[in-house]
């Protein structure tokens, strides 16, 4: 395909995503009915939908229109490129550029590409800060790997990384961080993923994970396991009892293969007062999402102040849940990947005030500013008020 063929596809795309699909769905759908598209086009396709939803309310104001052509027209223009070379009608490529679709410079809270309605919450939370955030969640999010520390040193993965073509490089927010810098698309087809070697995961997850009070011994339970990111990265740092819940089991559907891929155990269970009481658990709480937006760009659009409302009932009632499965001296440790207080610092301080007896031990913020995602993480224990 051609670069303006690429565009084509791409406004034909953002186009059912802005009429409602799901963005991994609309571009799926698109890839089984373009059998011609290779592999190198379905990538550059789906990089120019995500880079136009994160930057939807920019390219809309540049392009003159919030349709797939004008985030396209916007895109262009916002890279300092002329449409004209790309919108020529010829072939496959989108028509030519009207006089209706010349559009405008973005206003200063556009150029953020936040919607309006949170920038009140977003200031309060990030202060300072938030332009540099609003930023980063504007940019596509480096890939990093976690090592499995089970199987290998950080010079060893490395080593095995670059003889598959891949370059990777230690990086700051965890001992087991790897940025890789060239060939990321063939991470999942290498020996050294396949063999459990490394794994892909955020690099403030692995943080997170790395900043758990975990102990050879402990009896651990994932409450959010989710498709099992941070169970596996907690059974590579301490021989635990481990066992990983989510109130949608079929979201843990593949993680007993990851786990059996990176060589540990892992027992998945629906009814976890059944094995209580528990040295540690983890809640990755269900979240907005903000500190990840730069990965799902569609939930920044998405979000709405009825949503947010919700999402903080149910991380009420999580807390409240596993407070009391929570052993003696034991954790609970409480995690967001949002930036916003109203699911960190504010839903820590109401269990703390309705909850006799528990306070918190620490609480750590991670932002996009330091490489990862954004990422909350409150470790909260008995008898500490
Ligand atoms: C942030 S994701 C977890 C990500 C996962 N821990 C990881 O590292 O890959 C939150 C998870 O919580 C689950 N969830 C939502 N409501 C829940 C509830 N009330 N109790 C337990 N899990 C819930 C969701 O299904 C989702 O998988």
């Amino acid at each position: 395909m051609t670069p303006a063929a690429r565009h084509s596809a791409a406004i034909e795309v953002l186009d059912r995503i802005l009429a409602g699909a799901p963005a991994e769905q609309a571009l799926t759908n698109w890839g089984r009915a373009s059998r011609f598209a290779g592999s190198g086009d379905r990538n550059a396709v789906r990089d120019l939908v995500y880079d136009a939803l994160r930057c939807r309310r920019s390219y809309a104001a540049l392009g003159g229109a919030e349709s797939g052509r004008g985030l396209m027209l916007g895109a262009l223009r916002a890279a300092g490129t002329d449409p004209a070379t790309l919108f020529t009608g010829e072939g496959h490529a989108p028509s030519l550029v009207t006089q209706g679709e010349q559009g405008r410079t973005p206003a200063a809270a556009e150029t953020l590409d936040l919607p309006d309605w949170l920038l009140p919450q977003l200031t309060e939370s990030l202060g300072d800060d938030l332009t540099g955030i609003a930023q980063a969640l504007r940019q596509r999010a480096p890939v990093f790997l976690r090592v499995n520390l089970r199987r290998a040193t950080a010079t060893q993965a490395i080593a095995a990384l670059q003889a598959e073509g891949i370059t990777a490089q230690p990086h700051g927010l965890a001992d087991t961080a790897l940025e890789v810098t060239d060939g990321a698309r063939k991470i999942q087809t290498s020996q050294a993923y396949l063999s459990g070697l490394v794994e892909l995961q955020d690099a403030a997850s692995q943080a997170v994970v790395a900043a758990l009070p975990l102990r050879d011994g402990m009896r651990v339970l994932d409450h959010c396991a989710g498709g099992g990111g941070k169970t596996l990265a907690m059974a590579a740092r301490a021989k635990l009892s481990l066992f990983a819940h989510d109130a949608f089991p079929a979201r843990m559907r593949d993680l007993p293969t990851r786990a059996s891929r990176a060589g540990v155990k892992v027992a998945l269970s629906d009814a976890p007062e059944a094995l209580a009481p528990f040295d540690l658990i983890l809640a990755d709480a269900p979240c907005s999402g903000s500190g990840s937006w730069r990965r799902d760009p569609q939930g920044k659009w998405a979000l709405t102040p009825e949503r947010l409302a919700q999402i903080g009932a149910v991380q009420d009632e999580i807390l409240d849940r596993l407070a009391p499965l929570v052993a003696p001296g034991g954790v609970l440790a409480y995690a967001t990947c949002s930036v916003l207080r109203a699911e960190n610092e504010d839903r820590i301080a109401a269990f703390v005030n309705r909850t006799p007896g528990w306070g918190v031990k620490t609480m750590q913020r991670f932002t996009p500013l330091t490489g990862g995602d954004g990422f909350f993480l409150a470790l909260l224990t008995q008898g500490q008020a």
